[in-house]
């Protein structure tokens, strides 16, 4: 037998960073999930129970922490490049550094029409995701969001599908669709650290745009199916992130049945009477794209 892969490191490193504008005494907060997880020349840990080699992950734990300090928690693909860099730089042994950002939503709050100085809520499970990959080769970044739960009660259809003798679904021109948004963007690769910071906007203006763009169409498209729907997505990411080299989306059809109801004194509530609808929690459709630049 012969080690063909091993990386590891700390998972579910949580953290907490607070920025106080000392003018205006409005205070800003951030809060991620951070994984970071090493390659290199590790082999003999593994092999040979030598943990010369072992950067304790309880040491990358650690570094998690001092790193948030002393350097800018945002943007999240900023923070995590500068974290995997860190590892290359101390670490002559170690050639990967795979460093995943999990961003949690605190949106300040608005009391009585004013943005409140330091109160936040959390409105929301969608996350702003980051994966980057650290080599002596340059910066390999991937963004996104997670979980952000989308519905509409209508401004969508699936018909024109396979009818064969395994097809039980009815077509159908208003349907409900439900989705959790899971979107990335790939960059192009940054050949370095200065390759990142230079333009640094970049990335929480392509976060911005991404969502937008997500939103608005997923609210505006007469979808013709999820398929459809998703690639406009991706086709107006590209064209609004010119540095990202491809797009993908998966996403998931939260199917909502309706519930006949006419044996009971004859209440009409299917098709174009349909109002009370049974949520699904599973099976569930999942369609999955990637859009790369032609
Ligand atoms: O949008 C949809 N795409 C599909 O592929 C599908 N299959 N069943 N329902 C569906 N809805």
């Amino acid at each position: 037998a012969r080690l063909s892969a091993a990386r590891y490191g700390k998972d579910n490193v949580r953290v907490y960073k607070v920025h106080k504008d000392e003018k205006t005494g409005q205070q800003s907060v951030t809060e991620m999930t951070v994984c970071c997880l090493l390659e290199g020349q590790i082999e003999t840990s593994y092999t040979e129970a030598d943990n010369s080699v072992v950067v304790a992950t309880d040491s990358i734990k650690n570094t998690i922490y001092i790193k948030a300090k002393e350097h800018p928690v945002n943007p999240p693909e900023l923070y995590a490049s500068i974290l995997g860099q860190h590892f290359l730089d101390k670490y002559a042994h170690i050639t990967a550094a795979h460093i995943d950002v999990t961003v949690h939503r605190w949106t300040r709050m608005v009391i009585d029409g004013q943005p409140h100085p330091h109160s936040f809520l959390r409105d929301g499970q969608e996350t702003r995701n980051v994966e980057a990959t650290v080599t002596r080769d340059g910066i390999a970044i991937k963004s996104g969001i997670v979980g952000l739960q989308v519905l509409k009660s209508t401004g969508s259809a699936f018909h024109g599908f396979v009818r064969d003798e395994f097809t039980t679904l009815k077509e159908t021109w208003d349907r409900i669709l439900s989705t959790d948004v899971d979107a990335g963007w790939t960059w192009k690769k940054f050949a370095n650290l200065a390759a990142v910071q230079e333009g640094v906007e970049r990335f929480d203006a392509a976060w911005e745009a991404a969502r937008n763009i997500t939103l608005k169409t997923f609210a505006e498209d007469e979808s013709a199916s999820v398929q459809n729907t998703m690639y406009k997505m991706c086709e107006q990411i590209l064209d609004a992130v010119p540095e990202a080299d491809k797009t993908n989306y998966s996403l998931p059809n939260k199917h909502y049945f309706e519930v006949d109801l006419s044996w009971h004194k004859g209440l009409q509530n299917t098709g174009k009477d349909a109002e009370v609808f049974a949520p699904q929690s599973g099976p569930n459709g999942l369609i999955k794209c990637e859009v790369s630049r032609s």
